[in-house]
């Protein structure tokens, strides 16, 4: 509690006790009940006084209970950019919270060194248990000593070269789900859900990743365990404590709650602590075999075991992050691209194609002369269109869609022109920011991978614009990964599937023709998405067959 309220509030008990001698019960209660509105007064006149030169809804100058409102809407990057469009690149989302749009100010905000450490939004996204209390993540420890003890010793492991060591295992990956695809989609009637195969895909990459082993997402074509929802809620309890973080410990991370409601993490905690012990005990039945040695986990507790001096947990909070953090975004990011190259919604709701997306990206992949089935990551990585696809899906559609908030630091910050005090709250959403119109042109709502093809100069600054994948000293680790594994994928479709050419006469596909759609879209307007801190789209329905190779092949 603000120190000047419990000040104030004492002031008035004792206030209070010296006129108790002197009026009878019922002066007392309005004398209480006058003071205690002056109490409140002077707190929210004190709360908005402390930001009144940052422009903002009145509303959010004092109480945070509209942007916990905005989040619990599932829509909280729309009013974000609402706000923003409104007062402009600085906006007041909360009594000590600021809100940035203008990548310019990513660079102060989020910077390379130490001293800008991370709110309390972060401990909202601890997961709980009664023996372990809060879980801390290389993602969500705000002290500044503990995040570089927990993050030195694997960094290396998250780097590019690292990471094509993996690639085999991918291709493994990929060869399942393509057998899955063609035994129960292709020249089938069957409606295949293609959001969803390909958040399976990148779950089993990264279990692949991780223990060596498959989750079997895509063998079994469903989520049996309900992993995937489990991450999801998650994510959509934890987004609302998000704003208001002092509110968590009373509604969720106590002894009491926590008996009769587990925090939906705890299930994934479950399946990580699981897989350590059974390699611990060498009982995993992969271990030894030709991939467990050189898998995440076995590499983490190498790692933990050469460094006793770590937290006991270090093991099981790594390989937590890469289940919980790894594999959801980058099935967004897979599904944001194949969305967007098959089909767009016009301002009239009409579904309209993307044919000259898709063409671009099918002639540069054939006149690649990629490896078949699988392209190699050398032959694809610097592929131009393909990476200008890959960048335009990861600002179009984050997959983290609310402010990443930091603490100013002693001495106060200018951000935009605006002194920001010490212990003020600042951060941007990536929803916004990547749609900033100095910045990224006018059309920033359309898809447009042509935005990202101005030479090399042009291209690093915009992606210098992007903050999907946070930035400055606690970027996201497994951006490599992530793209590694996205450029991996997208070539395998795009290169050996195509749709049926058949389209509903009730839907108008704008100026496409039949032919021009690869994969065809069962019904678009399915396509709902909902922020719940992760960014989820959901019904992207289409039908599969394998594509006719080219004449260039
Ligand atoms: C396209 C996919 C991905 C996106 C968009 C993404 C996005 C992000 C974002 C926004 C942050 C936090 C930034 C902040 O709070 O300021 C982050 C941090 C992190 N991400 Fe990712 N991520 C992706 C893939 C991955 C993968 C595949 C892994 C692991 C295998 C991973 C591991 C991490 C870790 C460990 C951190 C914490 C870094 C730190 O605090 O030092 N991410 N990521």
């Amino acid at each position: 509690m603000n120190k000047t309220l419990v000040t104030a509030i004492n002031a008035s008990a004792e206030l209070f006790s010296s006129f108790r001698d002197d009026f009878n019960g019922a002066q007392l209660l309005w004398l209480a009940v006058v003071a205690t509105i002056a109490v409140i007064f002077v707190h929210l006149f004190q709360t908005w006084w402390s930001l009144r030169h940052i422009p903002g809804p009145f509303l959010a100058s004092l109480t945070n209970l509209q942007r916990v409102w905005w989040v619990r809407t599932g829509r909280a990057h729309l009013y974000h950019q609402a706000v923003h469009a409104k007062y402009g690149d600085i906006v007041r989302i909360g009594p000590h919270m600021v809100s940035v749009s203008n990548p310019e100010a990513i660079q102060t905000i989020y910077p390379i060194r130490s001293g800008f450490p991370k709110s309390d939004f972060y401990s909202a996204l601890r997961p709980y248990s009664s023996e372990r209390g809060s879980m801390l993540l290389v993602f969500n420890t705000q002290d500044e000593q503990m995040h570089k003890r927990l993050k030195s010793p694997i960094a290396p492991l998250f780097s590019l070269s690292n990471t094509v060591t993996f690639e085999g295992l991918v291709d493994d990956v990929l060869a399942c789900l393509s057998e899955q695809l063609d035994k129960r989609f292709v020249d089938t009637t069957e409606i295949l859900d293609f959001g969803k195969w390909v958040q399976y895909f990148a779950f089993d990459v990264m279990g692949t990743m991780s223990f060596s082993k498959r989750y079997g997402f895509l063998d079994q074509g469903r989520d049996d365990e309900g992993m995937l929802d489990a991450i999801f809620n998650y994510m959509k309890t934890a987004a609302p404590m998000t704003q208001i973080p002092w509110l968590d410990p009373w509604f969720y991370k106590n002894k009491i709650v926590h008996s009769f409601r587990r925090t939906p993490g705890m299930s994934i905690l479950g399946v990580v602590s699981k897989a350590i012990r059974e390699r611990l005990d060498g009982n995993d039945d992969d271990a030894g075999t030709q991939t467990s040695g050189k898998d995440f986990l076995s590499r983490f507790l190498e790692i933990h075991r050469a460094n006793p001096d770590l937290p006991p947990w270090a093991s099981t909070a790594w390989t937590f992050s890469n289940v919980i953090a790894g594999s959801d975004s980058v099935g967004s990011v897979m599904r944001t691209i194949l969305w967007y190259v098959q089909s767009k919604l016009d301002q009239s709701d009409n579904l309209v194609t993307h044919p000259d997306t898709l063409q671009a990206l099918q002639r540069e992949l054939d006149a690649a002369n990629l490896s078949r089935p699988y392209p190699k990551w050398n032959e694809v990585r610097d592929l131009e269109y393909l990476d200008a696809c890959v960048q335009e899906a990861v600002r179009i559609h984050p997959p983290f869609a609310l402010p990443f908030e930091r603490v100013v630091p002693v001495g106060g910050v200018n951000v935009m022109g605006k002194y920001l005090p010490e212990g003020v709250f600042v951060g941007g959403n990536p929803y916004v920011v990547n749609r900033h119109k100095p910045t990224f042109g006018e059309n920033v709502e359309d898809w447009s991978p042509e935005r990202w093809l101005g030479g090399e100069g042009h291209k690093k600054k915009l992606e210098q614009s992007i903050l999907t994948f946070g930035a400055g000293r606690r970027v996201c680790l497994g951006k490599y990964i992530g793209l590694f594994e996205v450029k991996k994928l997208i070539p395998f479709l795009i290169l050996n599937y195509e749709a049926s050419c058949h389209v509903p006469k009730c839907w108008n596909i704008g100026a496409a023709t039949d032919r021009e759609l690869q994969i065809q879209i069962i019904d678009p307007k399915a396509l709902t998405v909902e922020n719940g801190f992760f960014f989820k789209q959901e019904g992207f329905n289409c039908r599969i067959k394998k594509r006719k190779q080219s004449s260039t092949d």
